[in-house]
């Protein structure tokens, strides 16, 4: 018979993969959004992807200095010295994200700088603000980082399944995040975060949650705003 789990048996199976269960129809929505589904079966339309391009590029400029602020807590609280390197990994590739953006941008005749952030990417780029605050713990930072980047693993690594029809020119932009490389940098986060998650206090733990769950609706939001949805 299967009751509720006690917090002990939740800590060994991982805090995340419980959330994901539990929260799984939102997860599900963030990460097969119609936007991804349309790529995977190549009918995606080719402005929608633009608009998407312009934008996630405003919004990397900001996950930048989000990433920056959970090395520094990491810094300050982290009880396994190694978590610096796995942030440190992601804010060099960030560098490399951000030029890819830009020459990619250049070859759909995007012009980047021109691009207005809409609502639902500025809303985002806020919350990811307020996580920047000093007051926020490093666990909840952590989940929602590593909540942030599963989400584009878990999207563009579908366009790349057997089966599927993206089409070529938008193929590299899945590879971008759907490759195994990317996945196991997620998985090295999904290790921070559970062992975090493990020892925190019930408060922070509520906390980390309900952060989870904001990630993902602002994911489905900016899938959303691609598409031209309101
Ligand atoms: C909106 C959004 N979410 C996540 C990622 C992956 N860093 C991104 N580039 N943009």
């Amino acid at each position: 018979m299967e009751g509720k789990k006690t917090r002990e048996e939740v800590e060994k199976s991982g805090m995340i993969d419980t959330w994901m269960r539990k929260h799984r129809l939102i997860y599900t929505g963030a990460t097969k959004h119609p936007f991804i589904l349309s790529i995977r079966d190549g009918t995606v339309d080719l402005e929608a992807f633009k608009t998407w391009l312009g934008q996630d590029y405003i919004f990397v400029r900001a996950f930048a200095p989000f990433v920056a602020s959970v090395l520094i807590k990491a810094w300050k609280e982290s009880d396994d010295s190694s978590d610096m390197e796995v942030i440190l990994s992601s804010m060099a590739s960030l560098n490399d994200e951000i030029a890819w953006f830009k020459s990619e941008a250049a070859k759909w005749g995007v012009q980047i700088s021109e691009v207005v952030p809409q609502k639902a990417n500025q809303d985002y780029c806020r919350f990811l603000e307020s996580l920047m605050s000093p007051d926020v713990e490093y666990t909840v930072a952590i989940t929602a980082f590593w909540a942030i980047e599963a989400v584009y693993q878990a999207s563009f690594a579908l366009c790349l399944e057997d089966g599927s029809k993206t089409p070529a020119e938008l193929r590299e932009t899945c590879r971008r995040w759907g490759n195994d490389g990317f996945g196991q940098y997620c998985n090295s986060l999904q290790k921070i975060a559970n062992r975090r998650l493990g020892k925190t206090p019930d408060d922070v733990l509520t906390k980390a949650e309900v952060t989870l769950l904001r990630v993902l609706e602002y994911e489905v939001e900016f899938w959303n705003m691609s598409q031209g949805a309101a």
